[in-house]
């Protein structure tokens, strides 16, 4: 069985609560509270720009230089595909001014920042996919489910759930699977833990979200 089908079974748990979540389902039939989409976003501005400077030093540390372009095509895809779907956005829901980090969302860039630079590379790798896969799969599940007629989130719905997204999700899955290959058991399983934290963290931000979080004090 290959790394990545071994670590899917460890998140499924995680996966199917994330399904069931409120900002999901709300997203998926349209009505969801657009401050909370506005949250979401403003949220997500600022962890892909830290999630793009981490697929860079994935880059940087890779093992041979197709990897190496393979994550610095991440890290500019992070940028510039996701930050037209945000600009577009922020026009359209007048978004100005932007919120400091909440503390999930500042959890989850810094657990990713440490995960990368103090550990090997091929731990690196699984901290960042369930960016990439819990994404597309919660895109294809809401475009099986969603609201058709003037669903607000079309365009966010569309990103994820599209075929050119899934080509590079299964790219990403197969770089790690490639990395688990050169690893000892040992490292194996420091990165199903990466896997399984960042995707618990994946729950988090979404979570977040919907609650409005704000820091205590
Ligand atoms: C919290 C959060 N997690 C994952 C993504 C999805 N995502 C962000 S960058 C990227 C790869 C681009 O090369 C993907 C799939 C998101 N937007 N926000």
């Amino acid at each position: 069985m290959k790394w990545s089908e071994k670590a899917w079974q460890e998140i499924l748990p995680v996966y199917k609560d994330i399904i069931q979540m409120p900002f999901i389902i709300e997203l998926a039939n349209g009505t969801l509270d657009i401050e909370k989409f506005k949250y979401y976003m403003q949220q997500d501005a600022h962890y892909l720009e830290y999630f793009a400077r981490t697929l860079a030093v994935i880059s940087a540390k890779a093992q041979s230089v197709d990897t190496m372009l393979d994550f610095i095509r991440f890290s500019e895809g992070a940028i510039v595909v996701e930050r037209a779907l945000h600009d577009s956005y922020f026009k359209q829901f007048n978004v100005g001014e932007r919120m400091p980090v909440s503390p999930t969302c500042h959890h989850y860039v810094h657990y990713m920042q440490s995960t990368v630079y103090m550990q090997q590379v091929e731990v690196g790798m699984a901290a960042v996919l369930p960016c990439f896969w819990i994404y597309k799969k919660v895109g294809d599940y809401i475009l099986q489910i969603q609201a058709k007629e003037n669903n607000p989130y079309a365009d966010w719905i569309n990103t994820y759930g599209g075929e050119e997204f899934g080509n590079l999700v299964e790219k990403a899955i197969m770089l790690c699977d490639e990395g688990a290959d050169k690893c000892t058991e040992t490292q194996r399983k420091q990165m199903t833990a990466a896997f399984v934290d960042a995707s618990r963290l994946e729950y988090l931000f979404w979570d977040s979200a919907y609650k409005l979080e704000k820091w205590k004090r």
